[in-house]
């Protein structure tokens, strides 16, 4: 590992009623790093998600977060300690406008915490400030993730979670989302993803993990995850 995790999952499992789902996953965020949680449809990896950002409870094993135990804690409280979330679909509200989002975003903060994020947001996608009065129904998908992402980013996080950010999108708006999250990597904040475009979602991070049946079956640097002849053949349409 590069650098200490700021995300550390040990052996986790969770599920819902008596259904267990996630058998057991490790899975770690070095600080500064961007990973992806890739795998087939129904595997678990919204489900693996869910468990680390407190939506549902985690049934067994530790999850750390700046090393601190949060095995138990609620979405609320990861949110206050450095956890973000762009939910997947459409998030956002279509009679909203951008700079409605970014409020909503800042319900945490103080006046001069929300004008410190602003900045920080406006500095990262100019667009955003361009755009503040405009409401949600007139811009493109790729506009309205980026107005997830910026709400998200208001609270200033050390963790950006994205659930399938690509999802629906058209394949060169997919490329504009990965572009944006990228921004996000590189204004020092961690990445955890899961997406169903494995290929971009490889192409885009540091590292990866291929789900199965709820457990890790691969957990590679991206690269040669992409580069390797089973994940090749079993996910990433040979
Ligand atoms: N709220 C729920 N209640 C009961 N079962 C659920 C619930 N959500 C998901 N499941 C089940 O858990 C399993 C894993 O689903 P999950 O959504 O985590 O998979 P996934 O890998 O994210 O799939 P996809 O790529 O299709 O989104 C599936 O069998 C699914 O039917």
């Amino acid at each position: 590992m590069s650098a200490d995790p700021i995300l550390d999952a040990e052996d986790i499992t969770s599920g819902y009623g008596n259904n267990e789902i996630v058998h057991g996953v490790d899975l770690h965020v070095a600080d500064g790093e961007s990973v992806c949680i890739i795998g087939p449809n129904g595997a678990g990896k919204s489900t693996v998600l869910k468990t680390l950002t407190g939506y549902i409870p985690c049934w067994s094993g530790t999850i750390r977060f700046n090393g601190e135990d949060v095995t138990d804690a609620e979405t609320e409280d990861l949110i206050e300690r450095g956890i973000s979330i762009v939910p997947q679909g459409a998030s956002t509200f279509p009679e909203m406008t951008v700079s409605e989002h970014l409020d909503m975003g800042a319900w945490l903060l103080d006046d001069d915490a929300k004008q410190e994020s602003l900045e920080f947001v406006y500095d990262l996608f100019p667009r955003i400030e361009e755009r503040l009065g405009q409401k949600i129904k007139t811009m493109s998908g790729g506009e309205q993730q980026m107005v997830s992402i910026a709400r998200a980013l208001m609270i200033d996080p050390d963790l950006l979670v994205l659930d399938e950010p690509s999802l629906g999108l058209a394949p060169n708006l997919v490329d504009e989302v990965f572009d944006l999250i990228n921004r996000v990597q590189a204004a020092d904040v961690s990445i955890l993803m899961v997406e169903q475009n494995a290929a971009k979602a490889l192409d885009n991070t540091d590292r990866g993990y291929v789900i199965e049946m709820g457990n890790v079956e691969y957990v590679d640097v991206s690269d040669k995850l992409a580069d390797d002849p089973e994940v090749k053949q079993l996910y990433l349409g040979g």
